[in-house]
């Protein structure tokens, strides 16, 4: 698998602008460099076109006279003016009147001398008139040192023009990317750390590039939309909660009376078995039956039934301490939870109180009822280590209190009652 070459945007976009402003810069300083060379040479083929007629000019008495001396000095005196690399005076029929030839001493009268060729391998002439009349001409040759100096001044501007056109361009890129990377991070930010928290209440602030701007308020807008859903969903959650825990609790409780029903008894004395198991404490378990029940049924109807087991768990739940427990585990049947007893003793107590709260008649149809209840203690951890052994230790002692005689309580003895094995 190939390896992929990271870069980071910043790099990427100020290579590419370097790269363009170097190919853009070499290109135009080429081109413009060549061109001064054209316009340069140009220029210096004019002045020798000047010289050649300046010579023809002042040399035309010494040709008209043909007095070699004076045209052999006028073009000595203009041909080392002019650096001429060599000049000439010829008459009509071709006869040379005077001449003079440059000779460039040194490395640079060299090199001056091999340009001049190089650049003008042809002579420049003018002729020489007197009046309308031909009588001789000139020819020059030019020189490469004029050449050499304004191209060499030429290409030290364009130098220092192009590096400092070279650092310009190179700054301008920087900021640029700059520009562009920013606005990219500060959208990379937020994305980021939408993700990372799920926290869509971020905005990002507008920008001057069109196209960054664009995806900024698209980005917000979508931030908003995920807002809002989030907050909808934490809503629904929350009601979802709401609505289980409702449920859960209407799980754990008698219609009828609003207390605990028999799950929700059978936790708690687990949750308090536990506890007393790890703290060595005891709990005690109540098991009350409202005595004929079924008559009261028959004889006055059913809500007048249900009538009387609200309030008989009422006064039952006024007999206990904030910490303990009552349960309607069905029909006319009760059960308490005594949380942290420190014997028996406290358990009758309780019993004796419930007792003693039914004491007082209520109105049922149109006759006073005493709502009577048997009742069975049951200990742990003497009579049961379970919740279940507890209920069934309880249960049958209230039975026992129910043959003899009703209206009373009684303590689970294992003597006459028999727990289930786990066999049974
Ligand atoms: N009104 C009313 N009656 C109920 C409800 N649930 C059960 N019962 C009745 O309660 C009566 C319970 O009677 P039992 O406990 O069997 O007998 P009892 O008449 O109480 O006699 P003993 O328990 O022996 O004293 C039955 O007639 C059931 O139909 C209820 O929610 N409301």
């Amino acid at each position: 698998m190939t390896s992929l070459k990271r870069t980071t945007l910043f790099q990427a976009l100020h290579r590419t602008y370097s790269d363009s402003t170097v190919l853009a810069i070499a290109l135009a300083g080429t081109a413009l460099f060549i061109l001064t060379l054209l316009t340069l040479k140009g220029q210096i083929e004019q002045h020798l076109q000047l010289v050649a007629r300046t010579i023809a000019y002042s040399a035309e008495a010494a040709v008209l006279f043909e007095d070699r001396g004076t045209a052999s000095e006028i073009l000595v005196q203009i041909a080392e003016r002019e650096q001429l690399r060599a000049a000439s005076i010829t008459t009509l029929d071709g006869r040379t009147l005077a001449s003079h030839g440059f000779e460039g001493s040194g490395l640079s009268g060299h090199v001056d001398e091999a340009v001049g060729r190089l650049l003008f391998p042809d002579p420049i002439g003018a002729e020489i008139r007197s009046g309308n009349r031909r009588i001789g001409k000139v020819a020059v040759h030019g020189n490469g040192a004029r050449f050499i100096v304004y191209t060499l001044q030429a290409s030290i501007v364009g130098l220092v023009c192009i590096t400092l056109f070279f650092y310009a361009a190179r700054r301008l890129a920087r900021r640029m990317a700059q520009r562009i990377t920013n606005q990219l991070q500060v959208l990379a930010a937020a994305t980021h750390g939408a993700r990372l928290k799920q926290d869509f209440s971020r905005r990002v602030p507008p920008f001057d590039i069109v196209e960054f701007d664009q995806l900024g308020k698209d980005f917000n807008a979508l931030f908003a939309e995920l807002h809002a859903r989030n907050l909808e969903l934490t809503a629904r959650q929350y009601s979802l909660e709401v609505a289980n825990q409702t449920l859960s609790q209407l799980a754990l409780r008698d219609g009828l009376t609003g207390l605990a029903n028999r799950r929700g008894f059978i936790e708690r004395l687990e949750q308090a078995l536990a506890e007393a198991k790890a703290s060595g404490s005891k709990v005690g378990v109540l098991y009350l039956d409202n005595d004929r029940f079924k008559r009261i049924n028959d004889e006055y109807g059913h809500a007048a039934g249900d009538a009387l087991l609200v309030e008989v768990a009422d006064r039952i739940r006024g007999c206990i301490r904030d910490t303990d427990l009552v349960a309607r585990l069905g029909g006319d049947e009760f059960t308490v939870l005594l949380d942290s007893v420190r014997d028996v003793e406290d358990a009758i107590l309780v019993a004796e109180k419930i007792l003693a709260a039914m004491v007082p008649p209520l109105p049922v149809g149109d006759t006073m009822i005493v709502p009577g209840v048997s009742i069975g203690i049951a200990l742990f951890p003497e009579h049961g280590r379970t919740a279940d052994q507890l209920l069934i230790a309880a249960d049958q002692a209230m039975y026992t209190t129910k043959q003899n005689g009703r209206g009373h309580y009684r303590i689970f003895d294992p003597a006459i009652h028999r727990l289930p094995t786990s066999g049974d």
